[in-house]
């Protein structure tokens, strides 16, 4: 069995899982993703936790999909405004810089409207000899 499939954002096997697909365009990652009221805090609201996987996800990801191991070091999440259940999110990530070991990224959550909900900026420390 191949590995890495029971990832909670995007393993096919997780039965919990969110189970995201992704592809690159333009030097971004992109992938979505609609709430459902399972994934709510407040009523009607996505789960600010759940934001910050989605976030968490795309950003670090696109490392993995350039076949490098990396995990995240660092994140933090600005909530502009409230992430509404039952829309789709388009949710983006991309690389902004690098120090050494550590790539610095960004990221973003908007709705179809084009209203952005959530900003991501991530420390990924690459691993091994990458
Ligand atoms: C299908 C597969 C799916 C793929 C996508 C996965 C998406 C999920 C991504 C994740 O959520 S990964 C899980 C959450 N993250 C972790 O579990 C990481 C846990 N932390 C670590 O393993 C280590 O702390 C880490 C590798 C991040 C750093 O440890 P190191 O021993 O390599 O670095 P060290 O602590 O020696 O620091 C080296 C330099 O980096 C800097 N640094 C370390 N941590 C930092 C940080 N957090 N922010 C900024 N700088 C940092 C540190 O200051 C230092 O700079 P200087 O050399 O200039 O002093």
């Amino acid at each position: 069995m191949s590995e890495n499939q029971w990832c909670f954002a995007c393993g096919p096997c997780n039965p919990i899982g969110l189970k995201l697909r992704f592809q690159e365009e333009n030097n971004s990652y992109k992938t979505s993703f609609i709430p459902g009221p399972e994934h709510q805090g407040y009523d009607g609201i996505m789960h600010g936790g759940l934001i910050s996987t989605l976030l968490d996800e795309v950003m670090a990801r696109y490392l993995y999909a350039k076949g490098l191991t990396a995990v995240t070091a660092k994140l933090e999440v600005r909530y502009r405004q409230p992430t509404p259940i039952g829309q789709e999110l388009a949710i983006s990530g991309w690389i902004t810089g690098q120090r050494g070991k550590m790539v610095e990224m960004a990221g973003k959550v908007t709705l179809p409207d084009g209203t952005v909900t959530a900003e991501g900026k991530a420390i990924i420390a690459l691993k091994g000899d990458e």
